[in-house]
C-alpha cells in the first residue's frame, strides 16, 4: 500500500442554488474512524457525495485511497464501500441474490463473515428486500458493504433508521472491523453519542464549512465549563480562551475551548466547579460560537 491517506480533501468547493460548500479540507489516516458531524443541511451528504465521485467539485482536490476523484473512481472504489440511507436494493430479489451478486463483483467478499453478520443482524438470506423493514434494509446494506472487507467504509447516516439495540450492534461491528489497523471508516451522523463512542477523529461541519476538526480526545480535553463566584457589580471575565460567558446571580459560567491550568489560575479562588463537556455540548458550543463569529464578520 502507498503512503497515501485513506481520505484527502483540500479546499473543496461545490455550489448549489441556495447552498455552497466551501474550502472543505479533511484527512483520514488508515486505521482510524472519523465522525463527520453537523446539523441538518450542513453539507455532510454533499461532502460524502463529492468524496465518492458522485458530484464533481468546482475547486479543490479530492483523493480517495490515493486516487484522484472523480477521475479515478473505478480504481478507488475497488477498496471502498459506501452506504447511504437513500440507497435502494432490488425489491423483488432476495438478500441471498444480492450477496451472490456483490460476491461476483468484489474478490474480497468474505462468505463466512457474511454468514456471521446475517446471524448478528438477525436477517434471513431467503427474504426479499421488499419484505424488510426500513431498519432491516439498512442492516442488509451494511452487511453487503462490510462483507466485502473494504479498506475504507464510507457511511452516510448509518445509524439513523436503527433502534438502540441495532445501533449498539452496528457500532460494535464497526469497531471490530478496525482490528486490522489498515482499515478506516468515515461516517456522518447527528448522533453525537454514536460519534463519541467510536470515533478517533471528529470533524464538525456547519453551513457548508468545516468549523473544527481534531482528535476526539483533544476535543474532550480542551473544552470545559468553569463556574465562578462573581462579586456584586463585577464584569464577566473576558479572555480569548472563553467562547461563552453567562451570569446567574452571584455566579458566572464560562465555556472555554482552550482549557489549561494557567487559565484556571487567572480566576484564583473564585472557581467553584470545573466540568468536562460531552461531545454533544462541545458540538453545539462550537457551532454557535462559529456562527456568531461569522455573523460578526458579516458572512
Ligand atoms: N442536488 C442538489 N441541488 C440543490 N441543492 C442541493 C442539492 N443537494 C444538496 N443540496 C442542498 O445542500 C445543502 C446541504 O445538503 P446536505 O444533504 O449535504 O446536508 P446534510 O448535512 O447531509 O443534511 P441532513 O443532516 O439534513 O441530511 C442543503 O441545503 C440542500 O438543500
Amino acid at each position: 500500500m502507498s503512503n497515501a491517506k485513506a481520505i484527502e480533501m483540500s479546499g473543496v468547493r461545490k455550489s448549489f442554488r441556495f447552498f455552497t460548500l466551501d474550502d472543505v479540507s479533511l484527512e483520514l489516516e488508515h486505521g482510524q474512524i472519523m465522525g463527520l458531524v453537523g446539523p441538518n443541511g450542513a453539507g455532510k451528504s454533499t461532502t460524502i457525495r463529492l468524496l465518492m465521485g458522485l458530484l464533481a467539485p468546482e475547486a479543490g482536490e479530492i483523493r480517495l485511497m490515493g486516487h484522484a476523484m472523480p477521475d479515478s473512481q473505478a480504481a478507488a472504489k475497488r477498496d471502498v464501500a459506501f452506504v447511504s440511507d437513500d440507497m435502494r436494493l432490488f425489491p423483488h430479489a432476495t438478500l441471498a441474490w444480492h450477496m451472490e451478486f456483490i460476491a461476483s463483483i468484489y474478490p474480497g467478499w468474505d462468505p463466512l463473515y457474511a454468514a456471521t453478520l446475517l446471524k448478528r443482524f438477525n436477517l434471513h438470506a431467503a427474504q426479499t428486500m421488499k419484505g424488510l423493514s426500513s431498519g432491516e434494509q439498512v442492516k442488509a446494506l451494511l452487511l453487503l458493504a462490510l462483507a466485502r472487507r473494504p479498506r475504507l467504509l464510507v457511511l452516510d447516516e448509518p445509524t439513523s433508521g436503527l433502534d438502540p439495540v441495532a445501533r449498539h450492534e452496528l457500532l460494535t461491528e464497526l469497531m471490530d472491523v478496525l482490528r486490522d489497523d489498515s482499515r478506516s471508516i468515515l461516517f456522518s451522523s447527528h448522533n453525537t453519542m454514536d460519534v463519541e463512542r467510536i470515533s478517533d477523529r471528529i470533524c464538525f461541519i456547519d453551513r457548508g464549512r468545516v468549523v473544527a476538526a481534531s482528535d476526539k480526545e483533544d476535543f474532550l480535553e480542551r473544552w470545559r465549563r468553569i463556574q465562578l463566584r462573581l462579586p456584586a457589580g463585577a464584569a464577566l471575565p473576558a479572555f480569548a480562551e472563553i467562547v461563552r460567558s453567562e451570569r446567574d446571580g452571584g455566579f458566572a459560567t464560562l465555556t472555554t475551548n482552550r482549557y489549561s491550568d494557567e487559565l484556571l489560575a487567572r480566576f484564583a479562588s473564585s472557581v467553584q466547579t470545573v466540568q468536562r463537556m460531552s461531545l454533544e455540548e462541545i458540538f453545539v458550543a462550537t457551532v454557535m460560537h462559529n456562527r456568531e463569529a461569522r455573523e460578526a464578520l458579516g458572512q
